[in-house]
């Protein structure tokens, strides 16, 4: 048997997805995720490069083939050749897992867990909004939720649904409480950052949630790269008594990895980062050194189950545990792939996500289900997701890139 059809395509049911499909000579089809928010484009190009060398290859060859893409494209690593090594990775699982009548994660090595924790993206403008988005959350069954504050007198802040929107003259429309960053402009939105104003505010909020809802509620919360060591490392203090599951992304260790070291040395609220980090090797340091707890990499933009495989295990040697990256960003193929490695991993740690919309839910049949806080992959054989391609073609690309950051005097910053 070998690979007869290598396809991409670009669909925009309310926010951008590539979908990368894989056709065997005997008609099983897998499915894969390159989705790369703001670069989606680049992403889909660099498919279209790489898809003929894959015709007439054994699709069971699933390691053979990474290593073909990975040490054959000779400029390794990187987002974009990561995510699209991913898209043709997890398409070969998809159809290894059809072929043998099985869901992936029982070639993963089977189930570790029942069910998979998952948190949600509470935020809000006031305590008000976001006490209202907590509970929404917790009806709907969640037991951790991420928690996003908006910063006074700064116009819109990272993480906080409605004052994006207001910023945008939208106001408030679509999933109240959820939070896309990217808007659909040509040019991207200018946001506004002040660590000191964010250092002032943030530890008042989690000790106002933490009195209104006790102790059990999992709480996380995300930085978005842009505090400096020290300030992060002062952070991570301010927020111990609030008993935080993890603070995200403090400071740009993607570029430094020793910057958490300054963290770590300061706090035991526990590190979670690597959302936009896409391999083992830019791991090395915060593993072995233990300079972390959670590792935040997608299947979607890390070399995908193959690569994600090998980092976990890597990381159970030094007690990391998971935290897979679960925004609308990643299409509903991408967080099947993380769910079901989810499922079979055994230092698993919690999934997060953000419900896709009812148009994105129209193009992709998923069949992954959310009970009483904790995800399942489902149990149909593969990933368990379908791509209606004639739908998605009435979804045309459009550009709807990440905001970019300025500090007060407009100094360029991390958004
Ligand atoms: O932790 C998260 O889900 C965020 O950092 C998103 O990846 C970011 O807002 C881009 O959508
Ligand atoms: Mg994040």
């Amino acid at each position: 048997m070998a690979i007869e059809k290598a396809e991409v395509f670009v669909t925009s049911p309310g926010r951008n997805f590539v979908v990368f499909r894989i056709t065997t000579t005997d008609g099983v089809v897998g499915l894969g995720d390159a989705t790369l928010n703001g670069r989606e484009l680049v992403a889909a190009e660099y498919l279209k490069t790489i898809a003929p060398s894959l015709i007439g290859k054994d699709e069971d060859n699933i390691e053979d083939i990474w290593q073909y893409l990975y040490k054959g494209a000779y400029w390794k690593r990187g987002p974009v050749t990561m995510a699209a090594i991913s898209a043709v990775d997890v398409a070969l699982w998809d159809i290894k897992a059809k072929k043998a009548g099985v869901p992936v994660y029982q070639l993963l090595g089977g189930a570790s867990r029942t069910g998979i924790l998952t948190y949600a993206h509470a935020s809000g403008v006031d305590l008000p909004s976001l006490f209202d988005s907590i509970d929404m959350y917790r009806e709907m069954g969640f037991k951790a939720t991420r928690i996003q504050y908006a910063l006074p007198g700064i116009p819109s802040t990272y993480g906080v649904a409605a004052s994006a929107n207001a910023q945008q003259g939208e106001g408030e429309k679509g999933v109240r409480y959820d939070y896309e960053p990217a808007r659909r402009t040509t040019v991207p939105v200018e946001e506004v950052w002040d660590a000191r104003t964010y250092l002032n505010t943030i530890p008042g909020v989690f000790e106002e949630v933490r009195n209104k809802y006790g102790k059990d509620l999992i709480l996380l919360h995300d930085s978005h790269h842009r505090l400096r060591p020290i300030e992060a490392a002062r952070f991570g203090k301010l927020l111990e008594p609030y008993d935080l599951f993890w603070m995200e992304d403090t400071t740009p260790a993607e570029e430094n990895q020793q910057y958490l070291r300054i963290v770590r040395e300061h706090t035991t609220t526990p590190i979670a980062i690597g959302e936009i980090i896409n391999s083992w090797s830019d791991y090395i340091t915060l593993i072995e050194e233990q300079l972390i707890d959670y590792v935040r990499s997608a299947v979607t933009h890390t070399g995908g189950l193959t690569h994600m495989k090998k980092l976990m295990a890597f990381a159970e040697l030094f007690g990391v545990r998971s935290g897979f990256h679960g925004p609308t960003d990643v299409s509903p193929v991408g967080m099947a792939a993380n769910l079901h490695l989810d499922l079979a991993i055994p230092n698993f740690g919690i999934q997060e996500y953000m419900k896709h919309s009812d148009e994105t839910l129209e193009v992709f049949h998923t069949s992954y289900t959310f009970k009483d806080g904790y995800l399942h992959p489902g149990n149909k054989p593969g990933l368990g997701v379908d791509f209606d391609e004639k739908l998605a073609a009435k979804f045309p690309y459009q550009p709807a890139p990440l905001p970019v950051d300025r500090l007060l005097d407009g100094t360029m910053h991390e958004w």
